[in-house]
């Protein structure tokens, strides 16, 4: 099922129109087949993962899904559905039992473990639920952390702006310990951009956070990745965050069950309730 409803602010870059959506009204002229690989930034094609052990896992079991290059896709589903392991695979954290998988045009699984670990410094960003910041450095280190990993000199206007947008001058030089869990999480939110990845890919960032700030942090952040044109993929368990992201992929059982563009919270909740939440 694919709805569609208007929204005031959609991603500024094109989207991608859901695999049931016929889009009578729009034969997307600019949507050229086969589709250009520039455009794609991330890519998995029949994407098995199964967890080893006594009894094997089927996480994923044959996922395919292109996301755009300036795209902010919610990936929603019920517990055990693969949500965390799909992002995990995407952004090369672990690695598919098979099928492909490529993120800004490069084939993950062709990479060697060193090649694969400076690409992901270079072209993906995370944000973690738990934050993950460095204790002992202070906001503006934690922030500059990737570009000092990746031995990229720090562009301190690009810094100054990320700090300033998202709310964090003035707390430059606390550390972690020192901020409440909102400002933490802008803070690994910042540094997720700071390098201007490819994709950034966060899951469940706001899950350790009252609800409130919750919701405040993750619209300042999909308001950033639009502002920015960054391609950003967020898992989250809330319906009106995800219909604010514009583009929502839905798990079950470790596929990809349904796409839905710009849904409303209802339609999302609803299609959530369907697939046994
Ligand atoms: N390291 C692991 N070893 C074995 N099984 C795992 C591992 N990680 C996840 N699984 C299993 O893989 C399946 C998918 O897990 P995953 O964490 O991707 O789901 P999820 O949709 O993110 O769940 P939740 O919403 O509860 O966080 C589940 O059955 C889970 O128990």
């Amino acid at each position: 099922m694919s709805t569609t409803r208007d929204l005031p602010a959609p991603a500024p870059a094109p989207h991608d129109p859901a695999p049931h959506d016929p889009a009578p009204h729009d034969p997307a002229p600019h949507d050229p087949a086969p589709r250009d690989p520039a455009r794609v930034a991330v890519s998995l094609t029949g994407v098995h993962k199964t967890y080893g052990g006594v009894a094997p896992v089927p996480a994923l079991r044959g996922v395919d899904l292109e996301l755009l290059t300036g795209s902010v896709t919610a990936v929603m589903g019920p517990s055990g559905s693969g949500k965390s392991t799909l992002v995990s695979v995407a952004a090369g954290l672990d690695t598919a039992t098979s099928g492909s998988v490529r993120v800004a045009g490069h084939a993950l699984d062709a990479m060697s473990p060193d090649a694969l670990t400076r690409f992901r410094r270079e072209q993906v960003g995370f944000v973690f639920q738990g934050y993950n910041l460095v204790p002992h450095l202070d906001v503006a280190s934690n922030i500059a952390l990737p570009l000092v990993l990746a031995s990229r000199r720090p562009d301190a206007g690009w810094s100054a702006h990320l700090v300033d947008r998202l709310g964090l001058a003035g707390l430059e030089h606390r550390l972690p310990g020192e901020l409440s869990g909102g400002q933490a999480q802008r803070v690994a939110i910042a540094r997720a951009l700071v390098a201007r990845p490819s994709i950034v890919f966060a899951d469940e960032p706001t899950g350790a956070l009252d609800a409130r700030t919750g919701r405040q942090v993750l619209h300042l952040f999909l308001d950033v990745a639009r502002e920015f044109g960054q391609t950003l993929v967020v898992v989250t368990h809330d319906a009106g965050v995800a219909a604010a992201t514009g583009e929502v992929v839905l798990l079950a059982d470790g596929r990809v069950a349904d796409r839905m563009h710009a849904p409303s919270d209802e339609q999302v909740a609803a299609r959530l309730l369907e697939l046994g939440r």
